[in-house]
């Protein structure tokens, strides 16, 4: 069992400056760290289990992330993972920086409510649940669904802040809330999709502004635009960058100047997932800006989480290097949805029962590595 108690689901939003500004800002617990105690007993266990040391490779690594979150060791089968797709238009996308039309987002909310879309097909076959919510959709979705709605289609951020600072603030919280809701219902494992046409192009921004880059290292293809949509959305990219990079310093006015409602909530429903001491699989670029402003608002939140895949985004491989994860899979996706986290998860549960299904050495009456051997390191040793 974890030695350290859970922290407590999200408080209020703070009437008081949190952060130093003259505005109210949203509280966060504290992020602890993972399990040391059972980061080391998994460690060792993996290296009394009936293989050459190391053999499992990265496997072996992910089983003892898992304990360490868990606080067990050998860890427990996920029971309950659980994926929340934030869906939300981005006025940005009538400029033609998206294959697609903005009506495609509220179209793919329906989708995925009837459980169409790629990220039902993938949380099948890895045992999680799926769930949307309507952040900023410009079109009606259903009252269960706009629960948390903050606005319909986020701001244009080339000529226009994404948000107002009250929006911003309510997305953030209203992610805070959806994780505590999840954490609370029992889930042990979080994923965050993303849903809404243009949304590439407020997640390069936002990397853009943190890892101090320039538009064209960070602009894909998104949805598979053409080289002239591709112009238009570098130029997009660089007059949102403009003002974003005057707010770096600060998450909340970062996501209400080049976010929108969708990232802000995903980036309170990450940070919070950690205060929850929740383990999250991230999924691509447009989760990855939100996760790199999760960190800012949450140090330490990232512990938290593993990279599901890498996404062939440019600015992928950013928050990968930022934020210092090493991806489960490569599988060229460039989807969105979860649906790089969903297709991690069955690799996450095979390292979780390799370390509490396979027999020590002992337990099988199996001789154990000659003594040169011994001495070579072995995956799972690594630095958490
Ligand atoms: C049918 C369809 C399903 C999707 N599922 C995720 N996306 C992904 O692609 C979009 C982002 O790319 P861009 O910035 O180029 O618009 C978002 O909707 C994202 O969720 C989809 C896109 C489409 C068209
Ligand atoms: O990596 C992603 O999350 C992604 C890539 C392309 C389109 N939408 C999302």
């Amino acid at each position: 069992m974890s030695t350290v108690p859970d922290s407590q689901p999200g408080s209020t939003p703070s009437a008081e400056p949190a952060d130093g500004t003259d505005r109210p800002g949203v509280e966060f617990g504290v992020v602890r760290p993972p399990d040391e105690q059972a980061h080391r007993q998994a460690v060792a266990r993996h290296g009394g289990l009936t293989k050459p040391a190391g053999s499992l490779g990265r496997l072996e690594e992910i089983g003892v992330w898992v304990s360490a979150r868990q606080g067990t060791c050998p860890p427990r089968p996920f029971d309950r993972p659980r994926v929340v797709v934030f869906a939300g238009d981005h006025g940005i996308a009538t400029n033609g920086v998206s294959a697609y039309p903005s009506e495609v987002t509220a179209q793919m909310v329906d989708n995925i409510l009837a459980g169409g879309a790629a990220v039902n097909a993938l949380a099948a076959n890895a045992g999680a649940g799926v769930r949307v919510v309507d952040m900023a959709v410009d079109g009606e979705t259903n009252r269960t669904v706009a629960a948390y709605k903050v606005r319909r289609s986020s701001g244009s951020l080339d000529v226009e802040d994404a948000l107002t600072e009250q929006q911003a603030l309510d997305a953030v919280t209203a992610g805070r809330a959806l994780a505590d809701e999840e954490v609370d219902s029992g889930a042990d494992l979080l994923v965050a999709g993303d849903m809404g046409i243009g949304n590439t192009t407020p997640a390069a921004t936002l990397i853009a502004a943190l890892t101090e880059s320039e538009p064209v290292a960070v602009v894909g293809r998104g949805t598979g635009i053409d080289d002239s949509a591709w112009m238009r959305k570098t130029a997009a990219i660089r007059d949102a960058l403009r003002r974003a990079r005057k707010v770096v310093d600060d998450p909340v006015a970062l996501l209400r100047t080049a976010g929108g409602a969708d990232l802000a909530a995903m980036a309170g429903f990450l940070a919070q997932a950690a205060v929850r001491r929740t383990p999250v699989i991230l999924d691509g670029v447009v989760v990855g800006a939100a996760a790199m402003v999760a960190e800012e608002l949450v140090p330490g939140a990232a512990r938290w989480w593993m990279a599901g895949h890498r996404s062939v985004e440019p600015g992928a491989a950013l928050v990968l290097e930022h934020l210092d994860l090493c991806p489960v899979l490569d599988l060229e996706m460039r989807l969105g949805e979860g649906s790089g986290a969903v297709t991690a998860l069955p690799v996450v549960n095979a390292a979780i029962r390799v370390l509490g299904e396979m027999a020590t050495f002992a337990e099988a009456g199996i001789d154990g590595p000659t003594e040169s051997e011994a001495t070579g390191s072995s995956p799972a040793d690594a630095a958490d």
